[in-house]
């Protein structure tokens, strides 16, 4: 893997909260990582010291294998979550401010601007205030203003908050074609069917401490045992009676069977009782939604490789 950032073991305090306690990933070129984890759990902070706005009390940020000279800002694409461009400034004249900012020449600037000005939907808005454009607008040039210079490295902190769905289309199928181009993308989000839709890897914190890392697959496969919702009347007796079930959630004529680890979906329904009234049938895996709940609040229902 060509690795082109590595966090290894930050941690950084504010008076007494330990908000990272010696966190380590790596993001590797063209591929979109996740950064996920519940409110508070550290995301912003790890971001914050990668940026280079914040500096960790101990552990190192390596960028191409490199440490301490801190990430090259033309190399850098940031997406803060607090959004916020000059109202009073025209499209065009903020997106050069902000490219020359990354020393990135003018008139190629010019050009990228009025590429995604059209890709984004805002053709014929650069002469355009920022004030006048709408929320949605206002971060579209904000996100242009993060990739126009062409960054090794883009993290977008909550790119797809206040997004329509329209415009979370575009931004994904934009940021899908920036790794396939080779960017590396460090992408923290709470839609988690975006991330799983897009992201190669994801790495979870929770209160400053890893929690999941890994491919998406990986992740799944440890994690995301099968569930079948199950549809008809049956009453909890029968249904206790099926053999390899971890748990049964109830809701009225719809029970979720959680399955245990290593079933293989098509022979566990052989087994199912001939009295058995289906109406309706699905078996999924659960969704990183439900892994994300299950590790955010503690209950640690769903198993885990070598767990119970
Ligand atoms: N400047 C600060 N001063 C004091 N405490 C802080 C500061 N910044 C963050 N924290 C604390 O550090 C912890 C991690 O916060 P952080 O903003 O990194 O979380 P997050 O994962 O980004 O959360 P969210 O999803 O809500 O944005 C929290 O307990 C927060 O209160």
């Amino acid at each position: 893997m060509n690795t082109l950032l590595t966090v290894a073991n930050l941690k950084k305090s504010f008076k007494d909260k330990e908000a990272l306690k010696g966190i380590s990933f790596e993001v590797y070129r063209g591929e979109i990582m996740a950064i996920l984890g519940p409110n508070g759990a550290g995301k912003s902070t790890t971001i914050r010291n990668i940026m280079g706005i914040m500096y960790p009390d101990s552990g190192e940020i390596h960028f191409h294998q490199q440490s301490g000279k801190g990430i090259p800002k033309s190399k850098i694409g940031y997406l803060p979550e607090e959004r916020g461009l000059y109202k009073d400034v025209k499209v065009m004249d903020i997106l050069l401010y902000l490219a020359d900012l990354k020393d990135y020449p003018l008139d190629k600037a010019k050009e990228r601007i009025f590429m995604y000005l059209k890709k984004f939907d805002l053709e014929g808005k650069e002469n355009t205030s920022v004030e006048e454009l709408s929320k949605g607008m206002s971060q579209k040039v904000q996100f242009i203003g993060s990739i126009l210079h062409e960054p090794e490295l883009l993290i977008l902190d909550e790119p797809f908050s206040g997004l329509d769905p329209v415009s979370q289309e575009v931004f994904k199928e934009e940021i899908a074609s920036l790794a396939a181009n080779g960017t590396a993308i460090l992408l923290s989000s709470h839609q988690m069917n975006l991330v799983e839709q897009m992201c190669d890897r994801l790495f979870m914190i929770q209160h400053g401490e890893k929690v999941i890392y890994g491919t998406l697959d990986d992740v799944k496969k440890q994690y995301a045992n099968f569930k079948c919702v199950l549809h008809g009347e049956n009453p909890p007796a029968l249904l206790e009676k099926i053999p390899e079930v971890d748990r049964i959630e109830y809701s009225g004529n719809r029970s979720i069977l959680h399955l245990p680890k290593g079933i293989i979906p098509h022979q566990w329904l052989k087994q199912l009782p001939n009295e058995l009234d289906v109406q309706e049938l699905h078996i999924n895996r659960i969704s990183l939604h439900e892994i994300f709940i299950d590790i955010a609040t503690d209950k640690h229902l769903v198993s885990q490789e070598g767990g119970s």
